[in-house]
């Protein structure tokens, strides 16, 4: 990215894993309070100058991909990120992953339903975490097939898991389920290809 520096260049201090962890738990409170409010004219006018600010003090704090904290800190919720709904990794192996997830009010698709978007891009997540393991080449989702069993209600405390089901040289087959309680509300599967060196 031009003008990004790389995270030794800044000379400053980077943020520990707690205070990333609180700012993007804020910055998720933040998009399900702005999901559900109306807010009066001043008010917008307030916090898009506010937000303009805070785009700019981090514009300048950019960093190249590889330095970046969003989405990269495996120690902590959701791996620091707030692009997916929330969750966290209760148990994880080369195998797969148990966890639990959250889908906030930023989320809802209808009736008080998550956005049939929300739960793909969940599973994407999940299972890139899954293929992309420790000392194994990069892999790019081929396909995703999910099924919608049951609505994926907000703010409800779902059980994740995600397993490899087989590999066929760089074809990886991954497979996994949302629940709620007893209840499948959405079974997904997918085909992750390994990259040769040098692929984007
Ligand atoms: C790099 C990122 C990780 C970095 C680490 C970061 C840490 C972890 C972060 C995790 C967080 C989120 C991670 C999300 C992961 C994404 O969401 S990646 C973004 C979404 N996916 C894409 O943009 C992929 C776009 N497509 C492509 O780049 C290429 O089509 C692919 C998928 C790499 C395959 O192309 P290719 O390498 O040229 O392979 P190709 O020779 O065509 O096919 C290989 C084999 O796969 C089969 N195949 C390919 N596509 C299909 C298909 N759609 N259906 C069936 N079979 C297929 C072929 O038939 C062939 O089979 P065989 O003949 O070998 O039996």
């Amino acid at each position: 990215m031009s003008g990004a520096l790389a995270a030794d260049d800044r000379g400053g201090i980077v943020v520990d894993d707690l205070a990333y962890e609180a700012l993007v738990g804020a910055t998720r409170n933040f998009l399900d309070a702005l999901a559900v409010a109306v807010p009066d004219g001043p008010t917008a006018d307030r916090l898009t100058a506010d937000l303009a600010g805070w785009a700019g003090v981090l514009g300048g704090l950019a960093a190249e991909e590889r330095d970046r904290l969003f989405g990269r800190r495996a120690g902590i919720a959701s791996y620091g990120q707030a692009m997916t709904p929330a969750y966290r990794v209760l148990e994880r192996d080369d195998a797969g992953l148990r966890g639990v997830a959250r889908f906030g009010r930023y989320f809802h698709g209808g009736k008080g339903a998550a956005h049939g978007g929300a739960v793909p891009l969940l599973f994407d997540e999940l299972f890139g975490r899954v293929i992309n393991g420790e000392g194994r080449p990069p892999a790019r989702t081929a396909y995703l097939h999910v099924d919608f069993r049951a609505v994926v209600r907000l703010d409800r405390d779902l059980g994740l898991r995600v397993w490899r089901e087989r590999e066929e040289g760089r074809k990886q087959y991954v497979r996994g389920e949302i629940r709620d309680g007893d209840v499948v509300c959405a079974e997904a599967e997918a085909l992750f290809v390994a990259l040769r060196p040098g692929q984007p």
